[in-house]
């Protein structure tokens, strides 16, 4: 067996790691739910090496960035780009969603269009964790594996995860 490098893995949930969004999801092509709002919270863990010096690396660095990631989807209300079932259209300076046979308007400082199929915990999960994986301050790291959660509320989760394939 070839001399491998100790894993661990490194769990964050801070209570700040959250933003104040507004959303509905869709279930049909007819059935939506309100447009609403929660708190999400968001954790994550990652499996990496630890160096000689008994670091793996300074865990601050993803508190940070993901820290940025929730501030930038905070007090906004958050559309799908990639809905079946919902359709955007930027008109007389306003985002109309089209759903079935409503127009929904929003002001632009009010709403944020994600590249995702529904706004869904599991969706936003997918979606947080490829742009952690993607953030170029974690780029340079030894990172294994990683899991991301994002909730809706108390007791309620979804996990989005990647592990790297070995050759
Ligand atoms: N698979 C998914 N199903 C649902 C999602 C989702 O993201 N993924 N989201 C919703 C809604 O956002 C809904 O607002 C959540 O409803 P609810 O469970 O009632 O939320 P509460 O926090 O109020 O939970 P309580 O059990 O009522 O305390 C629905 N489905």
């Amino acid at each position: 067996m070839p001399n491998q490098k100790p894993l661990i893995r490194i769990e964050i949930s801070k209570e700040y790691l959250n933003f104040s969004a507004g959303h509905f999801t869709l279930f049909s092509a007819t059935e939506r739910e309100n447009l609403h709002g929660h708190n999400f919270q968001v954790q994550a863990a990652v499996t990496t090496t630890v160096g000689a010096d008994g670091l793996a690396f300074d865990y601050v660095l993803l508190k940070r960035v993901l820290k940025t990631l929730c501030d930038q989807w905070d007090e906004r209300v958050l559309l799908p780009q990639q809905s079946p079932y919902l359709r955007l259209e930027q008109r007389d300076g306003m985002l109309l969603a089209h759903f079935a046979d409503e127009q929904i308007p929003f002001l632009h400082r009010d709403v944020l269009t994600l590249p995702l199929r529904n706004v869904t915990i599991e969706e936003l999960a997918a979606l947080l964790l490829a742009r952690l994986r993607e953030h170029p301050d974690l780029a340079s790291r030894d990172l294994r594996a990683i899991e991301l959660g994002v909730s809706s509320g108390l007791g309620q989760w979804a996990f989005s995860s990647w592990e790297q394939q070995t050759a």
